[in-house]
Order: structure tokens, then C-alpha cells, then sequence
């Protein structure tokens, strides 16, 4: 489903992602943890073409989309969402995902200047459609309510809604788990594995915080400084050696 291969992004002098090769096959949920500043978000950059990396390429599916255009990477299949929640905090729940489901109208602009029957037609789809969505992520009976009124977890929740609206293949998730309380990142966890069936996703998500981390991803990327240093399972690398030295027994990953 995602392929890098040998790809490397700097800043100035600054390596930021080293020769880091990465392959997910399709359906699994994969994490990719380390170090602030060790790359990860350098990376999700890079595969959603918001940066283009000097070396390497980019497989998506198996086709090469390295330096493509991030509208185009989305309408391929690949969905994200940030460390930062982005909503439009003023409009409702609803025309949240309504916006995001706009992604793939094909109605031109004059014919809902004039309201042209395929317009409204397509409209209505919109709206069952983003309904759906609501639904499936438990967001359904806020629907009428403004974004800024949803508690934190909630707000995460309808962001990975309108990513879900792009009906993408791959979901990169950055940092889902950050600023929730205990409670929160449970019900995450469980949302997370559930939309991943639903929806047939591969996900791969960067997150700092372990229990999200060990509890349901399936293989896990580490790195640090750019560099790959460790890739297996939750117990493989919870007792990597390398793994503990650089990240886990320094307590840096004990954030949020
Ligand atoms: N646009 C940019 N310009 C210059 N340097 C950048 C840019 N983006 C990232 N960097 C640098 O590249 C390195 C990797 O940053 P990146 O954000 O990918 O790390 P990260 O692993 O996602 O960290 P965090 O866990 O803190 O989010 C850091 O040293 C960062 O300062």
C-alpha cells in the first residue's frame, strides 16, 4: 500500500529524514514513533507531497507519486490528519464533513450559481454521505452543534471524519492520542482499530504516547535523528536495546 525507498529530506544542513526506507502492505495499522524532532512528521510531509525529498521515491499502491501535488496524493487515496487539530471551528459539525466531502464534487461552479437539478442532487448525496460518517465515528447526534463546542476528543474524532470523507486508503494519523485525557485515549484506541476495519484502511500513525502505541499497532517504525534504528513488533521493540537507549528509557516519550 505505501512504499518509501531510500528517501532523504534536509533543511539546509540539517538531514531531517536519512535514507529511510518503509513498506506497509495493505490493511495494517503501523506506528511510527522516536525522538522529538527525529523526522516522523518530516515523513508524513513527504508522502503527502508537502515536501518533495531529494533522494528517493514514494510508492503509493505502487505508483510512483513522489513530488505530486498533496490534492492529488488525496484524491489517489491517502488521508491525514495533524498534531494540531484544523477545523473550521465556526461551522457546525455537519458542514465540517460536508466541506471535506466537497473534495470530490464535480458540479462546476455555475451550476450552483444557478442551482442546476445535478447540483442539488449532488448536494443531497453530500449530506447523506457526511450523515454516514457521522454516524460510523459517533458524532451523529452533535451534528448541529459548532466545532469549537465538541469536548477535545470529540474534536479529534470529527477530524478524522472529514479525512475519512476523502474515502481514502491510507490514513496517516499524527499524533491522534496528544492533549486526551486517560479515558479519551482508550476510546481512541478502540476507534481507531474499529474505523480501520470499517473503512478498510491501512493507517499509520505517529504518537508519543506508548500505551497507544504497544496496545494496537501491529509493526512499529523507529527513528531517531532522521535514521531508521528499529522496525518489528510492539514486544520486539519495546525490548530493543537501541529502542530503550534512544527514546524509551529516556523518558522523552512520556508526553501527553
Ligand atoms: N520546514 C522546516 N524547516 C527547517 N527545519 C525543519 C522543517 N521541518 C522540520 N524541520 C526540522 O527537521 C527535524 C525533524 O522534524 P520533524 O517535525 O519531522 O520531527 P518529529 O519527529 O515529527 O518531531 P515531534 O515529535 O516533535 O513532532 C527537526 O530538527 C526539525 O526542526
Amino acid at each position: 500500500m505505501l512504499k518509501l525507498d531510500h528517501v532523504t529530506k534536509k533543511f539546509g544542513g540539517l538531514i531531517a529524514v536519512n535514507d529511510v526506507s518503509i513498506n506497509i502492505e495493505k490493511g495494517r495499522l503501523a506506528g511510527l514513533i522516536g525522538p522529538n524532532g527525529a523526522g516522523k512528521t518530516t515523513i508524513f510531509n513527504i508522502i503527502t507531497g508537502v515536501y518533495r525529498p531529494e533522494n528517493g521515491r514514494v510508492y503509493f499502491k505502487d505508483r510512483e507519486i513522489t513530488g505530486e501535488k498533496p490534492h492529488r496524493i488525496t484524491s489517489l487515496g491517502v488521508a491525514r490528519t495533524f498534531q494540531n487539530i484544523k477545523l473550521f471551528y465556526r461551522m457546525t459539525v455537519l458542514d465540517n464533513v460536508r466541506v471535506a466531502c466537497h473534495f470530490r464534487l464535480k458540479a462546476s461552479i455555475l451550476s450552483a450559481v444557478f442551482d442546476l437539478p445535478g447540483y442539488s442532487k449532488q448536494e443531497k448525496s453530500i449530506t447523506e454521505e457526511s450523515l454516514k460518517l457521522l454516524e460510523a465515528v459517533g458524532l451523529y447526534e452533535l451534528r448541529n452543534e459548532r466545532a469549537s463546542s465538541l469536548p477535545y476528543g470529540h474534536q479529534r474524532k470529527l477530524e478524522i471524519a472529514r479525512a475519512l470523507a476523502t474515502r481514502p486508503e491510507l490514513l496517516l494519523l499524527d499524533e491522534p492520542a496528544a492533549g486526551m485525557n486517560p479515558e479519551e485515549t482508550l476510546d481512541l484506541m478502540k476507534f481507531i482499530v474499529r474505523i480501520r476495519n470499517e473503512f478498510d484502511l491501512t493507517i499509520l500513525l505517529i504518537e508519543h504516547d506508548m500505551k497507544v502505541v504497544m496496545g494496537i499497532c501491529e509493526e512499529i517504525t523507529v527513528l531517531d535523528h532522521g535514521n531508521i534504528i528499529a522496525r518489528g513488533t510492539p514486544l520486539e521493540i519495546q525490548n530493543n536495546p537501541e529502542v530503550i537507549k534512544a527514546y524509551l528509557g529516556s523518558g522523552a516519550y512520556a508526553r501527553g
